[in-house]
């Protein structure tokens, strides 16, 4: 792909190498039916708190140092390459929410026998609501290569390490990470049709065709309302991509120099911060719960001031009253009358809503429970 010369002729050709690819990966990550190697699940770590964040990078970046720091719960730091062998869990206690976070193997070696670890990481990874991948501030911009010529080549290390690009870190520039908008459906007849509400620069019927070829559909309605690229019609026929914010965690920043935290600082979605010194752990805790979406609610007891301690952790996508009383108890909906409002949701101090009602962060509710 990197010796095809990037034009109009050979979009097509392109397209089918990137489906191919994409079904490659696929059969590298899928469970293998020989057993050994824990059938390709993630690390056997119960999910606690209101939420889950792993940390993922190459090894030696400074993972446990982090995992250390964040949660004062013990994970083995060494200068040596893969010192953690397995996930190690830990609590970060966050304005009143327990968040989860996840230590995991460097990526490297997993990735490189293809089955194991790499895949053990990344199944792990799939299950958090926040990923942070953590750089060595020493060689950013070498892993930054290292990433793209990745991306390009053919080995198993190289098509694993893709994988986790295309599913976790190839994210929009805007922070709100979205599915591609696009529509794809399959029919019993009429060919491949393709339509786009805007103009297109990156796809074509020929490439289009070439892909739904790949994955033996022929008959197909395919929309863009977006200018979607070969790998966005991919995602969408594979199916199965998660969307999972990330934020890059650039460790050591105290052995760089001012003028290049000064451009590490600058980039999109980037934190820097020293594990060792405890330097922006803060603005890095700041940033991934801007990633995680959550709203905090508290509840308020008939005739008793709100409880600001323990309030009850919704995300922004399901925040409705009904949410919040099936959070606190699943029997709490039948007696639910209506709920007072106090916030920033409410029109009045307080609003009369029904359970319908979306709620904002630091609202505080009281449910009115049926005599
Ligand atoms: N200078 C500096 N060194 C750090 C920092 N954070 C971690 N280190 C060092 O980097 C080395 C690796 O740290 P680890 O926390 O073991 O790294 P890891 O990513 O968990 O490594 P693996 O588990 O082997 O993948 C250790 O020698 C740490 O002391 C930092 O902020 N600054
Ligand atoms: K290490
Ligand atoms: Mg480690």
């Amino acid at each position: 792909m990197a010796r095809t010369q990037k034009n109009k002729a050979t979009a097509h050709h392109l397209g089918l190498l990137k489906a191919k690819l994409a079904k490659l990966r696929r059969e590298i990550l899928a469970p293998t039916s020989k057993g050994g190697g824990g059938a390709g699940e993630g690390f056997d770590v119960t999910k606690s708190g209101d939420s889950r964040v792993g940390l993922v990078g190459f090894p030696s970046v400074g993972k446990s140092t982090l995992l250390n720091k964040l949660t004062g719960t013990f994970s083995e730091v060494a200068s040596y390459e893969f010192t953690t062998l397995t996930c190690i869990p830990g609590v970060i206690k966050y304005r009143g929410a327990k968040i989860q976070l996840l230590d995991l193997p460097g990526i490297i070696e997993g990735a490189k026998d293809g089955k194991g670890r790499g895949r053990q990481v990344i199944s792990t990874a799939r299950t958090c609501n926040c990923i942070i991948i953590v750089l060595d501030a020493i060689k950013p911009i070498t892993h930054k290569r290292l990433i793209e010529k990745e991306l390009e080549g053919f080995g198993i290390r190289q098509a694993c390490f893709a994988f986790l690009i295309l599913f976790l870190f190839s994210l929009p520039k805007n922070v709100s990470v979205q599915p591609p908008n696009l529509t794809f459906r399959r029919k019993d007849k009429g060919g491949i049709n393709f339509t786009s509400t805007v103009s297109n620069t990156l796809l074509d019927l020929e490439t289009v065709k070439a892909i739904c070829g790949e994955y033996r559909i022929h008959n197909a309605d395919v929309s863009l309302r977006y200018d979607a690229t070969a790998d966005d019609l991919i995602d969408v026929i594979e199916g199965n991509r998660m969307y999972i914010p990330c934020v890059y965690a650039v460790n050591k920043i105290d052995q760089v120099t001012l003028e290049e935290l000064e451009i590490l600082d600058k980039l999109p979605h980037y934190c820097p911060v020293s594990a060792h010194l405890e330097w922006n752990l803060d603005g890095l805790l700041e940033k991934v719960w801007e990633y995680l979406d959550l709203v905090r609610v508290y509840t308020k007891p008939k005739a008793m001031s709100p409880d600001y301690e323990d309030p009850v952790i919704l995300s922004a996508k399901k925040r409705t009253v009904e949410d919040f009383c099936l959070r606190i108890h699943k029997d709490m909906l039948k007696q639910f009358k209506y709920a007072l409002v106090w916030g920033s949701s409410a029109k009045h101090k307080p609003q009369r809503v029904g359970k319908e009602h979306e709620l904002d962060d630091e609202d505080v509710v009281q449910i009115i429970k049926k005599i």
